[in-house]
């Protein structure tokens, strides 16, 4: 497309580092006085979610997909642009996954996915998998549920730019009169989260090609220059988590090489999730113009550091929905103004955490309603503290008084000792070796959708609502029973969601109609909002459970939520200590843990997969939050007697770095996702001393892709290598629930066919 270039005269405005040289810098850009870091981009309805799934059944072409993320991106910019927001951001849409978007852009795309296809077909087998080919892991962003799709990086990898995407956005936004400031995941970030390609030597590192990446970087830089971007943001979370002095030193190297550039645009670097610490004076010594912090999580201490930047000021919260306090924000932004050469008011990240507005929700309590913000309201709160901010001459500001450590609740009594909870269990359970399940979610289908909607439109009788529920759980059973499974579930399908569920059922809790968060790719949530004391005023899953076992005689399991998932998927008052609000939903989960078992409901799942994902992104605070989290999951649990079977779950959790905690859950069997991660988990030493009963996800459930039964198989034979056949369980990595029947019917046959198969083999010679 070609373009008209006195369009772009900003090319010409360069800003270059401080250090005075004979070159007399150009003058640096204005940096707008209010800012965000990036914006939702699923669409105020889904609409993204709607085009993907679409193309990916085939029911549309590539050219409509891109077509909706046109339209999209057009709407979400004259939105910022109504809202007062100058200079919004670019290349913060993504048709899966920014991190995905980032390899492509620097050309790290492995070999094996290049024959997939066209540009979509090689995107979206690395993000889903295609014929024959597994898709890369995808894992958790840093402390949030957003996922996103781990780059693979070898030796050999050839970095080469290709900018088609932020350059084409960036085009038109420009069509739109507006000059938008393209957004990329920086170098270091990029590579620290990548992980090593599967033929990489041992002991080869990503990181180890950063002057490689560098390079690509580069071309990217300059292509957006030619464009007329006169800043770019380049996103580094991953400097507020702990960084060693050679990955500081690399860091200042790489800006160094970057704000060196010739004929760059400014450069905006931008932190987030955290205090960059030690890494702010580090930046500060490059020549990038601008720093983001991120002031709602990190402090004020080393500010300073700033002296000659413009400091982008993240006050509004991207995490919560929480109104700001303007009285606590301008003392903070002066303090900031102090030290810095420039201030611009920005939220604290990317707005792609919470939803986008909260005009669409007509039905929360107005007094609820008052104190919240979603992005829309957040991007009117930064352009209000800007204006405010620039005659502001208040209080000076003063950091808050430290929380209150109150002491730690108690876990809760005691069961007895593994050994003889699981003599107890086996008496009454009576499985066989290598017992076989489900992880609790079976497929949700469109009519259960469309009818909990019905009934939330009032066009459906409750009544009615429940016997479709009903008949979906026969159903589930029915084809359980037929595949041979050892220990059944009823499937989830009363549940629009696994938190949303327990949140519309407990006290303390409100949840929203459109208040969708991606979570990845097409998949969103709504996180409930927890804003007063939890209480559960009546039993939860009870009749479901008991309505499931009624069914059948296998033991069918119960299955619950833990508090710490709870509350890691909700957005959640910010004045008590998190500590104390998961404590309050481990006694509600507690009481229906004491009701499931009161109705003869024999094993009980309380499922913890975000237990990692809460845990703080420094070293510091890590142990006391797994002793507390940990702590809450027992006092979740602990009330059931020695002869209830406790299992729990975990996913996208690198269950390596919390073994300890796991084992500390105490739960009779874990269950673990493994498959992605290559059954990785099972090397683990302290797995292989694992002392209670052990399920590590024997196939992916996030790719259509059906195991066939040599895989699941070897994988077990594997696992048996260091887990003792009573103690190993047979299961997939995750829930069903967005799978399809035929797959799952497929898969589960195989797994079953498999674990025949070894049992058969494990019995003693004419046994
Ligand atoms: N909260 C949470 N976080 C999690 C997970 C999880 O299960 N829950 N799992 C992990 C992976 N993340 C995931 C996140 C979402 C989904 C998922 O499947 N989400 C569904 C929505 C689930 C939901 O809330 N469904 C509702 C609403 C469904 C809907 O779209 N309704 C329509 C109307 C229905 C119709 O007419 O078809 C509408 O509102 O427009 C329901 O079933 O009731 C989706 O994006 O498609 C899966 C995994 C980690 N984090
Ligand atoms: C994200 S973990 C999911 C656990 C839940 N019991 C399910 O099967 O869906
Ligand atoms: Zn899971």
């Amino acid at each position: 497309m070609p373009k008209d270039r006195s369009t772009t005269t900003a090319v010409s405005i360069r800003r270059r580092s401080d250090e005075g040289d004979s070159v007399s810098a150009a003058p640096e850009p204005s940096f707008p006085a209010a800012t965000i870091l990036g914006y939702p981009r699923i669409g105020p309805r889904r609409e993204l979610k709607r085009a993907l799934e679409s193309y990916w059944e085939g029911a549309t072409t590539a050219e409509e997909l891109r077509a909706t993320g046109r339209r999209l991106r057009e709407a979400s910019w004259r939105r910022l642009a109504a809202l007062g927001l100058e200079g919004p951001p670019s290349n913060t849409f993504s048709l899966y996954d920014q991190v995905l978007d980032t390899a492509v852009l620097l050309g790290a795309v492995p070999e094996r996915y290049r024959r997939a296809g066209g540009p979509e077909e090689v995107y979206f087998a690395m993000a889903r998998g295609a014929d024959g080919l597994a898709p890369l892991r995808m894992t958790k962003w840093f402390d949030t549920n957003y996922h996103y799709i781990v780059p693979e990086i070898g030796p050999d990898t050839a970095f080469v730019a290709d900018p088609a995407k932020p350059v084409g956005e960036f085009r038109e936004a420009l069509a739109l009169g507006l000059r938008t400031r393209p957004v990329l995941i920086g170098p270091i970030t990029f590579l620290l989260l990548a992980e090593a390609a599967p033929d990489a030597p041992a002991g080869f590192a990503p990181f180890d090609r950063l002057a490689d990446v560098l390079g690509a970087y580069e071309d990217v830089l300059r292509a957006l220059a030619a464009e007329g971007a006169e800043w770019v943001q380049l996103d580094e979370p991953a400097l507020v988590a702990d960084r060693t002095p050679e990955e500081l030193a690399a860091t200042a190297a790489a800006y160094d090489r970057l704000g060196t550039l010739p004929g760059r645009p400014a450069l905006f670097v931008a932190s987030y999730f955290g205090d960059l610490g030690p890494a702010l004076p580090v930046l500060a010594r490059t020549p990038v113009e601008a720093i983001g912090v991120d002031l709602v999580r990190g402090g004020v201490s080393g500010l300073a550091a700033l002296a000659g930047k413009t400091a982008v000021a993240g006050v509004v919260s991207g995490r919560d929905v929480w109104r700001t306090d303007p009285e606590r924000a301008l003392p903070l932004l002066a303090a900031v103004r102090k030290h810095a050469a420039r201030v611009a008011v920005s939220t604290s990240c990317s707005l792609l955490h919470v939803p986008y507005d909260l005009d669409a929700e007509t039905g929360l309590d107005p007094a609820l309603r008052e104190r919240l913000a979603f992005a829309d309201q957040k991007v009117a709160e930064v352009v209000e503290l800007a204006r405010r901010l620039a005659g502001y001459d208040g209080p000076p500001y003063q950091a808050p008084p430290a929380p209150v450590e109150t002491a730690a609740p108690p876990a809760g009594a005691g069961r007895s000792p593994y050994p003889v909870r699981a003599a107890a269990q086996a008496a009454h359970l009576r499985l066989p070796p290598l017992p076989t399940t489900t992880i609790g979610s079976f497929p949700q289908t469109e009519e259960l959708r469309a009818a909990r909607a019905a009934v939330a439109a009032g066009t459906l009788p409750v009544e009615e609502y429940d016997e479709r529920v009903r008949a979906e759980i026969e159903r589930v059973i029915r084809l359980q029973e037929r595949l041979g499974l050892d220990v059944l579930v009823h499937g989830e399908p009363e549940r629009n969601d696994m938190v949303q569920y327990f949140a519309e059922h407990l006290d303390g809790f409100a949840v929203t109609r459109h208040g969708w968060v991606q979570s990845y790719g097409s998949r969103c949530t709504r996180p409930p909002i927890l804003y007063g004391d939890v209480r559960r005023p009546a039993p939860i899953t009870v009749r479901w459970a008991r309505y499931a076992a009624s069914l059948t005689d296998r033991p069918v399991k119960g299955m619950l939520t833990g508090p710490v998932t709870i509350v890691a998927w909700s957005f959640v008052r910010d004045d008590l200590p998190l500590r104390d609000v998961v404590f309050q939903v481990a006694d509600a989960i507690r009481e229906e843990v004491r009701d499931l078992e009161a109705a003869g409901v024999p094993i009980i799942q309380v499922d913890e997969p975000a237990l990692r994902e809460m845990m703080p992104l420094r070293r510091e605070g890590r142990d006391a939050y797994l002793a507390w989290a940990v702590a809450a999951y027992r006092r979740a649990t602990s009330g059931a007697g020695d002869r209830t079977q406790i299992h729990t779950h975990l996913c996208y959790s690198d269950a390596d770095q919390i073994l300890d905690a796991i084992d500390g859950l105490d739960a009779d069997v874990t269950s673990i996702e493994s498959a992605r991660s290559h059954g990785r988990i099972l090397g683990e030493p302290a797995l292989r001393d694992f002392p209670r009963g052990i399920g590590p996800g024997v196939y992916d459930i996030h790719s259509p892709r059906v195991p066939d039964e040599a895989e699941v198989e070897k994988a077990l034979r594997a696992a048996l290598e260091v887990v003792p056949p009573d103690r190993l369980w047979v299961n997939p990595d995750c829930g069903l629930k967005t799978r399809t029947y035929p797959q799952v019917e497929a898969s589960l046959a195989n797994i079953v066919a498999a674990a025949r198969r070894l049992r058969a083999a494990l019995r003693p010679a004419g046994g």
